[in-house]
């Protein structure tokens, strides 16, 4: 029998690779989520996120590189960790004949981790759906119940695949209140999401994978901090020729009539200011006038254009 890992390992994969056939889907990815802190794995569709997630598991054995899921081996250790894991994949693994309740009972029995199923049903907003067989709720619903079996009896480590794909507003900010309580319960939350605002509502730390690649990993608001900032406005081409030195790096281009000024710069109200006090100096009208940190959007942005390589 594998040894009791101690709890709060967390999850950490070293130079982890997978090929499906001649294809490299998961190519030479670190990864470190530590105990008790929500990570978010992004990417570009095809990027290797669900891939690797397998591998985190244990469904697929790496070509080549380390994993440790909260101190086991997922490839060698899989009944071990199934007890401190909670894995929500993308596709629904319900049986259509059984209720929502009934399909938690049928958790209890087969699952060494215990709960009360109605109480979980009522915390993802299911309760009033007790009674109705898997294959009649909708596709929201399906994922609410499938987010039930993955945090059923409290594990140590949470995988949510794409979990708020295809939910309303509010059955999405119901998960989103749920992951936090997770996570002030000292559980880890690994996610993957193609929602930025998500991610940038509930990680503590980001991963974000292009091509199989990680292009940027680290804490959310340190990737942020290390990235420019934008100031952004619309003015008239020939006031466009006059524009006055920034810090950071000034680009303009036609934009439906005028001309769009976009400055990347790590000198915000600097520039920000040159800009404004240049444009009352000149006269010059200034419209869709922005100024703003770096965004997860803008981060996404860099590494799907390639302006981001992975290391
Ligand atoms: N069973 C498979 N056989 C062959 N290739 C596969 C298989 N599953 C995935 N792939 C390929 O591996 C790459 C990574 O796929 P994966 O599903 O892990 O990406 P993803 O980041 O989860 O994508 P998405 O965001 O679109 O869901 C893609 O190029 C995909 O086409």
């Amino acid at each position: 029998m594998a040894p009791t890992a101690p709890p709060g390992l967390g999850v950490r994969a070293e130079g982890l690779s997978f090929d499906y056939g001649s294809h490299r889907a998961v190519d030479r990815v670190d990864l470190h989520a530590r105990p008790g802190e929500v990570f978010a794995l992004l990417g570009t569709n095809g990027a290797g996120k669900t891939t690797t997630l397998e591998l985190l598991q244990g469904y697929r054995t790496p070509a080549a590189g380390h994993v440790r899921v909260l101190g086991h081996d997922p490839s060698r250790e899989r009944r071990a960790l199934r007890r401190r894991t909670g894995f929500m994949l993308q596709e629904a693994g319900l049986l259509p004949g059984l209720t929502a309740l009934e399909s938690l009972r049928l958790w209890q029995r087969i699952s060494s981790r215990t709960d009360d199923p109605r109480a979980l049903l009522e915390r993802v907003d299911l309760a009033h759906r007790a009674d109705v067989p898997a294959d009649r709720l909708s596709g929201g619903e399906k994922r609410r119940l499938d987010v039930a079996l993955a945090i059923w009896g409290r594990p140590d480590l949470v995988v949510l695949d794409e979990p708020t794909t295809g939910l309303d507003p509010r059955s999405r900010s119901t998960l989103w209140d749920l992951v936090r309580d997770l996570r002030s319960g000292g559980t880890t939350v690994l996610l993957t999401t193609h929602y930025l605002e998500e991610a940038e509502q509930l990680a503590d730390r980001v991963a974000i994978m292009h091509r199989g690649r990680v292009a940027l990993a680290g804490p959310l608001p340190g990737l942020l901090h290390e990235h420019p900032s934008t100031v952004a406005a619309d003015l008239p081409a020939p006031d466009a020729r006059g524009l006055p030195p920034f810090h950071g790096n000034a680009v303009t281009r036609p934009h439906e009539g005028r001309v769009r000024l976009e400055v990347s710069t790590y000198a915000l109200q600097e520039d920000l200011t040159t800009l404004l006090t240049w444009a009352a100096r000149a006269g010059v009208e200034l419209t869709g006038l922005r100024a703003h940190a770096a965004t997860l959007d803008h981060l996404f942005h860099l590494v799907r254009t390639g302006q981001e390589p992975a290391p």
